[in-house]
């Protein structure tokens, strides 16, 4: 038997009006690996992951994850395992639960809470809330949480569901140096749980690429630029091809800082 990929893209081209947004793209994740999916705005981003996800099928190539082909596969049943913070499903979410409902909404993986949760639910929620620091905020508003509370929130609510797969979706914009700092460390604690899920995290800032990404993947124009080793993809010459633009980059605590090279003097 094959080895069994979290995702296993093949071959994937979608079209759309004469347009061709993703072109003959291949992705491989293996478990244990965590990817950061770069490319800038309208790269096809989002179109991979509502693929990923199963809302929009490929016009060619194929896509499995978790070991199932999707196709023969029921939809329903792969989301449960796969969890995707977004700020889409930010505006989804009914303004006046607290931060408790809405981490118990993520159980049954809804928006709102159907059923009547358990003690063993409750007790879960509270765990994920005091994990990330947000123990304080259980009974208040959600709509009264400030930007970085709330993605600590829906991540919280993500991993109810114990996913095996979290996508995380642009989770720092709109956040301050310390919220950013203080959600990625939240990051990289989920990461490192022996048991916990897979993570892809999508950004268009290089300074994000915390080191528990071992995997990065550079899309551009719908097609894959690169993926590999973060450490291979994240070079100089890659960056400046891909942003298209003569870059400098610098190692720091794990991650790499971008700037513009500064300008000569004209002489
Ligand atoms: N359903 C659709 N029909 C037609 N064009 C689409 C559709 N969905 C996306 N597109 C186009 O495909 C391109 C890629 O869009 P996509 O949203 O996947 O990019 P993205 O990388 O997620 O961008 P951003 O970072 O701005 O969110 C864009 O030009 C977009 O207008």
């Amino acid at each position: 038997m094959g080895e069994t990929f979290i995702i296993d893209i093949r071959g994937v081209s979608w079209q759309r009006e004469e347009k061709e947004i993703l072109q003959q793209v291949d992705w491989q994740v293996k478990p244990g690996e965590h990817w950061c999916l770069v490319g800038q705005n309208g790269s096809g981003k989002t179109s991979l992951l509502n693929m990923i996800c199963g809302y929009t099928w490929p016009t060619k190539g194929s896509v499995s994850v978790l070991g199932h082909r999707y196709g023969e596969v029921d939809l329903r049943d792969m989301r449960k395992s796969i969890g995707w913070v977004s700020s889409s499903l930010m505006s989804q979410l009914h303004d006046n639960d607290t931060a408790e409902q809405v981490v118990l909404s993520g159980t049954e993986a809804t928006i709102g809470l159907y059923t009547r949760p358990t003690a063993e639910h409750r007790e879960r929620a509270a765990e994920l809330l005091e994990q990330f620091g947000c123990g304080s905020l259980r009974h208040s508003a959600y709509r009264t949480l400030s930007q970085g509370e709330r993605q600590k929130v829906l991540i919280a609510r993500a991993l109810m569901a114990s996913p095996k797969l979290l996508i995380l979706d642009e989770p720092c914009t709109g956040l301050d140096i310390l919220a950013r700092e203080q959600l990625l460390s939240m990051i990289t604690r989920i990461a490192e749980q022996p048991d916990g899920p897979t993570l892809i995290y999508v950004t268009h800032h290089i300074e994000e690429i915390l080191p528990c990404f071992s995997h990065t993947l550079l899309l551009k124009r719908g097609r894959v630029e690169r993926a590999g080793w973060t450490k291979d993809v994240l070079t100089k010459e890659e960056l400046s091809r891909f942003f298209e633009v003569p870059l400098d980059i610098r190692e720091g605590s794990g991650r790499f800082w971008i700037s513009l090279p500064e300008r000569q003097p004209a002489t």
